[in-house]
């Protein structure tokens, strides 16, 4: 039902050529030889981290957060975060702050991020890595990520596990359009022109990770609409039902 509704309101046909190679282009990745080295020293790291010590470091329960763009996703974050206990790791910030600190891999994020795309998996999925390892918590919510099939297959072999609970953010595009527009954190990527193309890439890219872990039965889907306190009381009682 809501897959009807994001697609029918997008006025352009779906260039899902553009808007799938988003997560597939080749362009910035490692290159092939350098990767399996890349990624198994990222898997030391974090095992280092997680296991080395005796094996008493519990991994962290783990909720990805998942929903389109101006869905609410860092708004109810936000309060999660603070009522329930949680870290919260905005992958999208985590991003702006490798922008905002002048890196070459920074300038290369906000090319891709002007353009409503993905960012390459092994760059987010090290930022995240590294995210979870300094805050240590026991309980994180990872907020906007994964954004496709490849994020999420880099973040299980990268960090091992898979997420214990996804939870998302169900908004009509109409709602979410407008609620980015007036969203005035002067992003980059808050104008009609990036909104349709983030829009194109949740519908071809970001829902079908939703449905993976759907057959998973690690879904949760909140009704994203009414007022930011009413969509937390829903919260509330999923996790009430959750025990969490
Ligand atoms: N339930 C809501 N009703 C109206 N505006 C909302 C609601 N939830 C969030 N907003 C506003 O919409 C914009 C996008 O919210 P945000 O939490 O940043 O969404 P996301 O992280 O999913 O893009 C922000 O300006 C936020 O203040
Ligand atoms: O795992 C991620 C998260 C974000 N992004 C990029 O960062 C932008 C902003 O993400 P954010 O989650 O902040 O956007 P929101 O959904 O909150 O508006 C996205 O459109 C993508 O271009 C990405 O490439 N990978
Ligand atoms: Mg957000």
């Amino acid at each position: 039902m809501w897959r009807r509704r994001v697609g029918a309101l997008l006025r352009s046909p779906r260039t899902s050529s553009s808007a799938s190679s988003a997560c597939q282009s080749r362009r910035h990745h490692l290159l092939p030889s350098e990767e399996p080295l890349a990624l198994n020293r990222l898997a030391r790291l974090f095992t280092s981290q997680a296991g080395s010590d005796g094996g008493d470091t519990q991994k962290p329960f783990i909720a990805f957060v998942l929903g389109g763009p101006g869905s609410g996703k860092g708004t109810q974050c936000t309060k999660i975060a603070s009522d329930f206990g949680f870290a919260h790791l905005s992958a999208g910030d985590i991003l702006r702050h490798e922008i905002a600190s002048g890196s070459e891999k920074g300038e290369l994020i906000l090319e891709i991020i002007k353009e409503g795309r993905i960012v390459p998996s092994e760059i987010t999925v090290e930022l995240i890595r590294k995210a979870m390892e300094m805050n240590n918590a026991k309980r994180v919510l990872i907020d906007g990520f994964p954004r496709c099939e490849e994020n999420r297959i880099a973040f299980e072999r990268i960090v091992g596990t898979e997420p214990d609970i996804v939870i998302f953010f169900d908004c009509p595009e109409d709602e979410m359009v407008k609620r980015l527009l007036g969203r005035n954190q002067g992003r980059v990527d808050d104008n009609i022109e990036t909104i349709k193309k983030r829009l194109k890439v949740f519908e071809s890219l970001n829902i079908p990770v939703v449905d993976y872990y759907s057959s998973r039965g690690k879904v949760h889907k909140i009704n994203a609409t009414g007022t930011a306190d009413e969509i937390f009381e829903a919260v509330r009682r999923l996790f009430s039902s959750l025990r969490l």
